[in-house]
């Protein structure tokens, strides 16, 4: 089981999403910022880590919104997704192909990883 971490980051009723990578597994599929936590990083301090290198955000941390497992041929993801705010600077695309800040309402017009699709569910419902 791979521990994945995730940012749910709003900014009004618009959401963060990025499209990864071509050349990543799950390629130019539709993401929430994160990735793998490494051995002896907590789960919060992985998320930091991967918004500094992706985004180049500084993130504040808050409660857990939804933990999903899912599995893909390749590896079972166990994917925590943070409630999280941008504490400083903005969002850059130092990887990600793109980035999108949607209403839930939105959601059906991008393809997600499969793994994120009860969260999605759950933000179609109007959670938050
Ligand atoms: N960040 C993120 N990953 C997700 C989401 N949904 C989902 O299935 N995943 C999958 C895609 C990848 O297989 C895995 C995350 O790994 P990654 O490849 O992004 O991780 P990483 O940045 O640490 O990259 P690497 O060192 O393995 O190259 O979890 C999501 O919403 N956000």
């Amino acid at each position: 089981m791979t521990e994945v971490v995730a940012a749910l980051i709003w900014d009004g009723d618009r959401f963060l999403i990025c499209q990864r990578p071509a050349h990543k597994a799950r390629g130019l599929l539709w993401e929430f910022v994160g990735g793998k936590v490494e051995p002896g990083e907590t789960k919060e301090d992985a998320l930091i880590r991967e918004c500094r290198e992706e985004l180049d955000i500084t993130l504040s941390v808050g409660d857990v919104f939804m933990e999903v497992t899912h599995e893909y041929p390749d590896l079972t993801v166990h994917l925590t997704l943070f409630h999280a705010r941008i504490a400083a600077g903005v969002p850059k695309k130092l990887e990600h192909v793109d980035l999108q800040w949607i209403t839930p309402a939105e959601i059906g017009k991008f393809d997600f990883c499969p793994a994120d699709e009860e969260i999605l569910e759950r933000l179609k419902k109007g959670e938050r």
